[in-house]
């Protein structure tokens, strides 16, 4: 569990955080969402005592960061996949990090196998590939198995091989009981491995949410009607109030007028449908309507 409460950081006149109340809670993925320069790296220092804040608090399991006796057994972190030292072997870099937090070294063989780096744990971590420094960065981040793990940006830069490895683990992970926290700028990509959503712009709290209730929430919903009477149907929906577009020979987009009501319709006049399917907006167009406002470097539209 991780707790923010009001948390705020300055650096000189900008303001990164801004006062962010949330709780992050075990058993589930949350995606920690915001457009470049939103403040999700700078609120994820905050949680792991790299940045100190300006005002407000963070505590991981009930304890700020610096109070807990062994953080990498409470909290693991991929930050910086780079920030290796790169003469050093994935089994070395490993074996420091254990016996500087006091970590039996039999765990650093289970945590290569977890990621699948065994055959090259004796390679110099600089030779790496971006796939493979992640693997590491992460087997790092469970080699304390710590209940919460947060990663920034995790597949960043990977093939879709990676991202598909990433997106199951972090569901395994929660599965298992933890707490993850993964911040990406990519709303398509936190559809497919998040389970709640928290999004800043601009260093405010702008959603707390399901990710259903996120991609419900605000949209300008309409519903997919299919039907060989589209063109007379379509004239009932109006006369009902609809707003009706006929896409194709047999197709209609509907707002105005939910499924269970034009189901309705379609029973009393005898129309057999073919398909009705509510459509929600995107969680990309739900993320773009929801941060355009905070958007750092936005476009004129
Ligand atoms: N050390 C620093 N000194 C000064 N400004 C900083 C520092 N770190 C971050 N910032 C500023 O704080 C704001 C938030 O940055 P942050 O890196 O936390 O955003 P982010 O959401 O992680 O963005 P991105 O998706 O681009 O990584 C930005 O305007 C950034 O320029």
């Amino acid at each position: 569990m991780i707790e923010l409460r009001g948390l705020t950081k300055r650096f000189g006149g900008q303001l990164a955080v801004d006062g962010v109340t949330c709780t992050i809670t075990p058993g589930r993925v949350t995606g920690f969402l915001g457009p470049n320069g939103a403040g999700k790296t700078t609120t994820m220092r905050m949680i792991l005592g790299l940045d100190a804040p300006t005002a407000g608090g963070v505590t991981v399991n009930g304890r700020r960061y610096a109070d807990l006796p062994v953080p990498m057994r409470e909290v693991g972190a991929l930050l910086d996949a780079r920030a290796v030292h790169g003469g050093r072997t994935a089994y070395h870099h490993l074996l420091c990090l254990a016996q500087s937090n006091r970590i039996d070294r039999r765990r650093i063989d289970e945590v290569l196998g977890l990621v699948g780096l065994e055959a090259v744990a004796r390679r110099r971590a600089g030779r790496f590939s971006l796939g493979m420094s992640q693997r590491l960065g992460i087997a790092a981040a469970l080699l304390g198995d710590p209940a919460v793990l947060l990663f920034d940006e995790p597949v960043n830069g990977l093939d879709p091989d990676g991202i598909l490895w990433i997106r199951n683990l972090m569901r395994d992970l929660a599965a298992e009981g933890r707490t993850v926290l993964v911040s990406s700028h990519l709303m398509s990509e936190m559809a497919l491995t998040a389970d709640h959503l928290v999004v800043i712009g601009r260093g405010r709290l702008i959603a707390d949410t399901g990710l259903e209730a996120f991609m419900r929430g605000g949209a300008d919903r309409s519903v997919l009607v299919r039907t060989a009477q589209a063109a007379t149907f379509g004239d009932r929906l109006r006369a009902a109030g609809a707003e009706v577009r006929r896409d194709r020979a047999d197709a209609l987009t509907v707002s105005g007028l939910d499924s269970a009501e034009i189901g309705r319709l379609a029973a009393l006049d005898g129309v057999p449908l073919v398909e009705l399917t509510p459509r929600g907006q995107s969680l990309e167009e739900a993320f773009m309507a929801l941060t355009r406002e905070s958007v750092e470097f936005g476009v004129e539209r």
